[in-house]
């Protein structure tokens, strides 16, 4: 180690918070997942309510159910007003279950595997590239074969791509296409959000086995079964039902760069000239310096797949080398992005 003394020590040439940030992130996110489980946005869903009052609902002492309400105050899911903490439209938003943007079935999938996201697991996944969520392995391969696994996680799929699936389908014009295929569709979020913005579209969720049938149950929630089906069958092994419109929300980003490419030829081929494919997708920057969101997702991915974020031009590259022309990207929603292309 270099010998500092007193004499040659100079001051840093930045400061130190986004080291302390690191640290603190590790302890101020859970803190909101802490709130969560214990239901704190719930219990404030009738009206703001004191530290005492929290404390006693909660069966908590006042130092933590501080540290927990600061850190939600701090981050905006809650206000602090003459000593009464209250949701803000965020929280009321999307951490009240009766909202259609209910975000906390994610938070819940985290919490049930948080194992997954523990230091010590996902230095076990970058030191071997294998993902560690559900013990290891493809954990679509799990989902097929046990049904409260799928349930769970479409589940939680749905809480966040409900949401998106209310704008991205304004951000482009889609007047003229008929049939949407969901591929890789989850439940249905996507083609529920599809359908209720143009009126003339059909939808086909294309998934494995026990995620359609949790599918159908979204579906139906909306009374949209006259428009939206879903169709069993394995995206990398069955044909593609017919559709002039192909979408892939949260796929890419499972997979190495040859399963996309993959994907997108076999949508390129299925397509009639016309036919337009769209990536819904949290994608990096085109240098590939940031955003963090993109950065952050692939670590994610590091758990659970063997996927990564890509960039613009990464995904456009694969939509032109498979033949797709008109090729736009652009952003969407929060942290994600639409890259898209038409079949000439
Ligand atoms: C990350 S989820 C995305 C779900 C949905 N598109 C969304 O954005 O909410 C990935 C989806 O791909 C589906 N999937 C994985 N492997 C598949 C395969 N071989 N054939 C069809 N679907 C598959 C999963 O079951 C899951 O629903």
């Amino acid at each position: 180690m270099a010998q500092e003394t007193s004499a040659n020590i100079q001051q840093p040439r930045s400061d130190d918070r986004p080291l302390w940030d690191v640290a603190f992130a590790v302890y101020g996110y859970p803190a909101l997942l802490i709130a969560h489980r214990l239901k704190v946005f719930a219990l404030l869903e009738e009206g703001g309510r004191t530290l005492p009052e929290i404390c006693d609902m909660l069966s908590i002492q006042r130092r933590p159910a501080e540290a927990i309400l600061t850190a939600a105050t701090a981050l905006g899911f809650l206000s602090l007003q003459n000593g009464c903490y209250s949701l803000t439209a965020r929280s009321e938003d999307y951490l009240l279950e009766r909202s259609p943007y209910y975000f906390g079935f994610f938070w819940d999938m985290m919490i049930d595997n948080s194992q997954v996201f523990s230091y010590a697991s996902l230095e076990q996944a970058v030191l071997t590239n294998s993902p560690q969520a559900y013990g290891g392995g493809d954990i679509y391969k799990s989902h097929d074969e046990q049904a409260e696994l799928a349930r769970r996680f479409t589940r939680g799929m749905h809480s966040i791509s409900m949401t998106l699936a209310t704008t991205w389908p304004s951000t482009l014009e889609l007047d003229r296409h008929r049939m949407m295929l969901d591929i890789g569709g989850g439940s249905g979020a996507h083609s529920i959000g599809a359908a209720l913005k143009l009126p003339g579209l059909h939808a086909l969720v294309l998934d494995l086995d026990p995620i359609c049938e949790v599918a159908q149950e979204f579906i139906a929630r909306h009374n949209l079964q006259d428009r939206i089906k879903t169709h069993v069958a394995d995206m990398w092994n069955d044909p593609f039902p017919e559709a002039d419109l192909h979408f892939y929300s949260n796929i890419y980003h499972d997979w190495p760069a040859e399963r996309g490419q993959f994907l997108t030829e076999k949508s390129f081929k299925s397509l009639k000239p016309g036919g337009r494919i769209i990536i819904h997708d949290v994608i990096y920057n085109d240098e590939k310096t940031g955003p963090f969101a993109p950065a952050a997702y692939s670590m994610l991915m590091m758990g659970w797949t063997e996927g990564a974020s890509y960039s613009g031009p990464e995904l456009s590259k694969m939509l032109r080398d498979a033949g797709f022309d008109d090729i736009q990207a652009y952003p969407a929603f929060g942290h994600y992005s639409i890259v898209t292309g038409i079949k000439p």
